[in-house]
């Protein structure tokens, strides 16, 4: 199986996990990236057995809206059951880094506001440690130089990701070399950094379900704590 295969079968299993909990009334979290899309294709076959979805970024509120499935703000929405998304690194405690796609504000918003959240990957975003990856942070634009001054300080190698913008209006910086071995207390210090908006550690909330899209099939993992 190739990566797409992987992923589409962790979107397939994603809606196996919900659709003996979908109502009428039903508003569920959909996250951002490819992994997501399969899900939003999958999902789209029983639209007619929930009501609609809170999406993390314009790009999945716009598939979303493309397959007929309102589209909520989540002012609006209230709790969510569930939070489906993807990830760039997940490790055994279902700790992740997101962002990937520069989506990360929006998705750990919406993380917040759900009750499970399930992740969905392919066995590639599988690490022991995480920060192989570089870390997305979201960053208000006149703060640029001053939160990379910052991150270096805390052992990154910071890069703009020139030519991005998030939904939100703001910059990405990826830091490459971070030392991810306390995931939850450089997740908040980063997030202590004046014009950080949101970093793409996911680790004082972590997922509640891995669905991991595996050669031999998919796992269903939850956290060991
Ligand atoms: O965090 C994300 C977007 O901001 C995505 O979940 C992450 O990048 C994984 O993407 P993909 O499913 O395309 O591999």
């Amino acid at each position: 199986m190739n990566q797409n295969e992987l992923k589409q079968a962790v979107a397939k299993a994603a809606l196996e996990e919900i659709r003996n909990q979908l109502y009428k009334d039903t508003i569920i979290g959909i996250g951002t990236g490819s992994t997501a899309n399969f899900f939003i294709d999958e999902l789209a076959r029983l639209k007619q057995d929930f009501d609609g979805a809170v999406a993390s970024s314009e790009a999945s509120a716009e598939r979303l809206i493309a397959h007929g499935i309102p589209v909520y703000d989540l002012n609006s929405s209230g709790i969510l059951p569930f939070y489906i998304d993807g990830a760039d690194e997940v490790n055994a405690r279902l700790q992740m880094i997101k962002g990937g796609g520069a989506a990360l504000t929006r998705e750990k918003i919406v993380a917040a506001c759900s009750e499970k959240f399930i992740c969905i990957a392919d066995e590639s975003k599988q690490v022991e440690i995480l920060g192989d990856f570089p870390l997305p942070v979201e960053v208000i634009p006149m703060a640029r130089s001053h939160v990379g001054r910052e991150l270096v300080k805390l052992g990154a190698d910071p890069q703009w990701r020139e030519g991005v913008k998030t939904d939100n209006g703001n910059l990405i910086i990826d830091c490459y070399n971070f030392l991810l071995d306390d995931p939850i207390k450089l997740e908040t210090m980063i997030n202590n950094i004046s014009g950080v908006v949101c970093n793409g550690i996911f680790a004082q909330r972590p997922a509640d379900v891995l669905l991991l899209g595996c050669s031999d099939g998919v796992k269903r993992l939850t956290a060991s704590r």
